[in-house]
């Protein structure tokens, strides 16, 4: 209950009533065997976002089925298939049934071109509706992937069966990337999934309470862990890895009960594990600016020391240098820098310079520059 691919049933799915009714209306033709809405949601990590895309087409499969329409659904982490020809491989693969179809999809030896016909064979002979769920869709490498799935049925490459895509991601400005033919054939309809309150945390954890014997854990637990996830921003996958990481610690160290103690250790663990996780998957100049950042903080003499752009920008180039890589333009650096604190790893605040000097923002970590060096090695 307590691994965070576990999914929960509908009714532990909490605070997402409003997320999970528009994500079935965008849906809902599909249910009739029509082509739904493709469509994109956004969001900061833990948040729900992919567990509410599984819950929804697995509620609109079991629906359809009432009907007699067949849904299939393909779940992709494209961070894990980021070119092209992987994507398309892994969702034929996940929708195939060679024994029912006789189509074979194996795993080398076919141009991208037959792996895209194959899986237009594999959708008319399975399936009435396919829906594809790309999660970290902005980690694919090439739009074309887009353009080919969202236009699949307008271009005749379904004959029985049709096709509806959502898009996942952590990048509020990924639709900004696109080239304006995919834009306009993927955004048809953008949610965005805001924080967890303390509260919604709360109830979350309560929810997986299960996966503890009853007395186990201490009463002061919960609320504490739950402070602590909403605390940078509202997200469950740091609330659920906490208390997880808590009892792992209690365990290992033959304690009767689960203790705020365990908890502060756990938060410890968690911090340093999610740091490395999150920075892997940034891009390499995401890395250094990191690093450059984290460098002028612990360099800076004042307690809270607050970074402007063009100090990260200056210790950067030398990491750059250091690397034999160039330095990326300054515009893209603010770029980078603003994923970053949308990622909840820095703050950005903007500050005025003093009547008629503008205004620059100011940049701090939101964890410990040595944690944050730590990770970037990690990695
Ligand atoms: N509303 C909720 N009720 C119960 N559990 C939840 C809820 N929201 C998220 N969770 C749990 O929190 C964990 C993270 O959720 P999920 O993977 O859906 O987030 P996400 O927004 O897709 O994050 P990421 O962008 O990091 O992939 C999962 O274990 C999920 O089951």
């Amino acid at each position: 209950m307590l691994r965070i691919s576990h999914l929960v049933e509908g009714d532990r799915i909490i605070g997402r009533e409003e997320e999970l009714n528009n994500l079935a209306q965008a849906l809902k033709d599909a249910v009739h065997g029509q082509t739904p809405n493709h469509v994109l949601i956004y969001g900061k990590t833990g948040t729900g976002k992919s567990l509410c895309s599984k819950y929804i087409t697995e509620d609109l499969r079991m629906s359809a089925s009432e009907n007699d329409v067949m849904v299939g659904a393909a779940y992709i982490d494209c961070l894990q298939h980021g070119t092209e020809t992987q994507a398309i491989r892994a969702i034929a693969r996940s929708l195939n049934d060679e024994s029912e179809t006789g189509i074979s999809i194996p795993s080398t030896g076919l141009s991208t071109g037959e792996y895209y016909r194959r899986l237009w064979n594999v959708l008319d002979a399975r399936y009435d509706v396919g829906i594809v769920i790309l999660d970290e869709i902005d980690k694919i490498d090439n739009d074309n992937i887009l353009l080919q799935l969202s236009r699949a049925v307008e271009a005749g490459k379904l004959e029985d069966s049709t096709l509806g895509i959502i898009g996942i991601s952590n990048k509020i400005r990924y639709k900004d990337e696109l080239n304006e033919r995919v834009k306009s054939s993927l955004g048809e309809q953008d949610f965005v999934f805001p924080p967890y309150d303390a509260n919604q945390l709360r109830a979350i954890l309560k929810s997986r309470m299960d996966a503890f014997q009853d007395g186990v854990v201490e009463e002061a637990v919960i609320p504490r862990v739950a402070a602590l996830a909403a605390k940078e921003h509202g997200d469950a996958r740091k609330a659920i890895d906490i208390l997880r990481y808590a009892g792992e610690i209690a365990d290992e160290e033959g304690a009767e009960t689960v203790t705020d103690e365990h908890v502060t250790k756990a938060h410890t663990r968690e911090e340093k594990n999610r740091l490395a996780e999150l920075i892997s998957k940034q891009p390499p100049h995401s890395k250094l600016l990191l690093q450059a950042l984290a460098f002028q903080i612990q360099r800076a003499e004042t307690e809270e020391p607050a970074i402007p752009t063009s100090d990260i920008y200056s210790t950067y180039e030398v990491l750059c240098q250091q690397d034999g890589t160039d330095p990326l333009r300054i515009r893209r650096v603010r770029e980078l820098l603003s994923e970053l604190s949308f990622l909840s790893i820095i703050e950005q605040t903007r500050k005025g310079r003093g009547q008629g000097k503008g205004a620059h923002t100011i940049h701090e970590l939101v964890d410990e520059p040595e944690l944050v060096l730590e990770a970037c090695k990690s990695v």
